[in-house]
């Protein structure tokens, strides 16, 4: 069964790992789409509004450390694709240890960038795509806030397995980069500008298709998105595609440690 396993995952493709990038992107649109169903409700943020006993932080930080300590013991964060917005301090696993295959080199398990991923969220992006405004809704819009932070983060934690599978595919270009930690020539060598430009323009797309008002008849409300398919591209050429890059280069740096 291991060696069955151990077959499998040496068998993937930069077309499968690309073919997952593809699909995320569904959800990262759709938890957008979800979100901006509510304005911004700048109380979910602020520490003095939230006042809950025994706990200093805003409604969002409580909401975000207590989903986590569940799905923490729940056995979410055993899977090398999840990385925790919080990773000190949460319960072990409760369930019985799932072995994933281990695709990964090692070093992958110290890189989580998700303190990153949280500051642009709520700094550029969040006040981007939604109204401004207060409709009281504040556990909702925690509930949906984490969805996108977790979608976006496995997108770019994905990089790993992205990295991975270049590595393997080009080794021989790969190593005398990595021994040198050139972090130039690493990034000339896993850029796809032509991929980029499609990734670009498809989440545009599925931001018009999955956003639309869908009416019967021809009465539709041409033109008008729930969520903007121009802001949806900008977080994928500003943030998501660096930051997977980022993430890509920080796991080939340490591929031969
Ligand atoms: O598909 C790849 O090759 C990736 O590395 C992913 C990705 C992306 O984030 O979409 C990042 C870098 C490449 O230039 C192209 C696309």
């Amino acid at each position: 069964k291991h060696e069955m396993a151990k077959a499998e995952h040496n068998n993937v493709t930069l077309g499968m790992v690309r073919d997952s990038l593809i699909r995320q992107e569904d959800t990262i649109v759709y938890s957008l789409i979800e979100r901006a169903r509510f304005p911004l409700n700048p109380p979910t943020y602020d520490p003095s509004y939230a006042s809950i006993p025994g706990f200093s932080g805003s409604l969002l930080e409580f909401f975000v450390k207590q989903t986590e300590a569940v799905q923490a013991k729940a056995g979410r964060y055993d899977n090398p694709e999840e990385h925790p917005f919080f990773p000190d301090n949460l319960p072990p696993s409760l369930v019985p240890h799932y072995k994933y295959p281990e695709v990964l080199h090692p070093a992958a398990m110290s890189i989580n960038i998700n303190k990153l991923i949280w500051d642009m969220y709520f700094n550029k992006l969040l006040p981007s795509f939604v109204s401004p405004g207060d409709d009281e809704n504040y556990a909702l819009t925690a509930a949906r806030d984490l969805e996108c932070l977790q979608a976006i983060s496995r997108r770019i934690h994905y990089g790993k397995l992205v990295a991975e599978v270049k590595f393997r595919d080009e080794r021989k270009d790969y190593e005398p980069a990595i021994r040198a930690q050139d972090r130039f020539t690493l990034t000339n060598l896993l850029t796809f500008t032509n991929v980029e430009e499609a990734v670009k323009k498809r989440v545009a797309k599925k931001a018009m298709t999955f956003g639309q008002e869908v009416k019967l008849g021809d009465d539709g409300d041409k033109g008008k998105y729930k969520v903007d398919p121009a802001i949806v591209s900008g977080l994928y050429a500003d943030w998501v595609i660096p930051l997977t890059k980022e993430v890509e280069i920080d796991y080939l740096l340490r591929r031969l440690n």
